[in-house]
């Protein structure tokens, strides 16, 4: 295909469910709702910024200008790191989201992983996997979404200690990484954007048994994951970290198991390091992770904070309806309206050449 041919492709990244109770930070589940791009480059157009149109969730506040839109600035971060300045000419983007804004459900994740996927596209860079969560981790800090929203699957992820040049290079402000373009009049572009370091991060996929779904159990407000984090402690008892790793370990083996014992993925999918901590900023937590059990609610496996919140995240084998409307009743009572989907575990991330 000649350089002046126009080329398209489609980039489809699912939603992801993060910490899974004990797993704070550590693991997470790619879910079936996905924010999908269509590109095109037409290097015939006429010259001009990249065309951004949007669908679905978030439709009214993302910003449209590919130099503050989270995706395209991320697509521009990885380009520059390959000394490539700009967006190809004729560019255009139309965005399709399914996966709604601050709701505990790794939005942000799946547009940084689409973002790292659209610059290696837009180059023809030929990222490995590995390389390109090395620069999803320069802009989304905590790896357990967008090691999910990549590889698929149940996935736990470890940030590897890092030397005392790369620790520096991977704790530049966020600002540095993705500075908001194009620069003042006068100034030059940055010519050397913060290379991140290799191998920052490292994963394995779980077994997960085919006869589990999740129910996704969606409170209409947003909370952003910035202020779930703050209202976190800087250190823990013990106490509490082992009794989030006793059940990690477990958790992390019993989902693969068929069939799924529901005693032990009820106990296992506790927390106290993180949900103890949110529930001020989530009426009705509490309550609807105690009260909805596997005797009271038969299909049940475990019931937890979705990512940061606010949405639930039951898993089940059956019963969905019966867990997802008494969970509606529990918040109803605290004046929150949800809605509930019934989800499938995702494959990962995927570029699809159209032409
Ligand atoms: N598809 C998208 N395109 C551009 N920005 C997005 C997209 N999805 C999410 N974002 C940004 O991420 C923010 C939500 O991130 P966050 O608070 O981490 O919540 P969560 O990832 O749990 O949905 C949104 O308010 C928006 O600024
Ligand atoms: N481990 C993170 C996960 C945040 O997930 P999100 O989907 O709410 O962005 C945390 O718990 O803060």
């Amino acid at each position: 295909m000649s350089s002046t041919s126009p080329r398209s492709f489609a980039i489809r990244v699912p939603a992801t469910s993060a910490n899974i109770g004990p797993g704070f930070d550590v693991v997470g589940l790619s879910l079936s709702l996905h924010l999908t791009l269509s590109v095109r480059i037409d290097p015939t157009a006429p010259a001009g910024p990249p065309a951004i149109t949007y669908s679905g969730e978030g439709a009214d506040e993302v910003p449209l200008d590919a130099y503050k839109n989270l995706t395209t600035r991320v697509a521009l971060y990885v380009l520059r790191c390959h000394d490539i300045r700009t967006f190809p000419s004729g560019l255009s983007i139309h965005a399709a989201n399914q996966i709604p804004f601050g709701r505990g459900l790794g939005s942000s994740g799946a547009a940084v992983v689409a973002g790292v996927l659209l610059g290696n596209e837009l180059g023809e860079l030929g990222l490995s996997k590995e390389r390109m969560l090395d620069f999803a981790l320069m802009v989304e800090r905590h790896p357990d979404n967008v090691t999910a929203a990549l590889v698929g699957g149940f996935v736990g992820s470890y940030l590897r200690e890092l030397d005392a040049a790369a620790t520096e290079a991977a704790s530049v402000p966020l600002s540095e990484v993705l500075p908001e373009y194009p620069p003042d009049a006068g100034e030059e572009w940055g010519l050397n954007p913060p290379q991140p370091p290799l191998g920052i991060g490292h994963y394995v996929r779980f077994g997960w048994s085919e006869s589990i779904r999740a129910v996704a159990i969606i409170p209409q407000f947003e909370l952003s994951t910035a202020k779930a984090r703050e209202v976190l402690p800087v250190s823990y008892s013990r106490k509490d970290l082992v009794f989030n790793l006793q059940r990690l370990a477990v958790l992390t083996t019993a989902l693969g198991q068929t069939p799924p014992d529901p005693e032990l993925i009820y106990e296992a999918m506790k927390d106290r390091v993180h949900q103890p901590y949110r529930k001020a900023l989530i009426p009705g937590l509490p309550e609807v992770t105690s009260e909805i059990t596997p005797s009271s609610h038969p299909g049940l496996l475990g019931i937890c904070l979705s990512g940061a919140g606010p949405t639930i995240l039951a898993l089940a084998t059956g019963g969905y309806e019966a867990i997802a409307e008494d969970a509606r009743k529990i918040f109803k009572k605290q004046g929150i309206e949800v809605e509930w989907k019934l989800l499938e575990i995702a494959a990962g991330s995927a570029v699809e050449i159209t032409s």
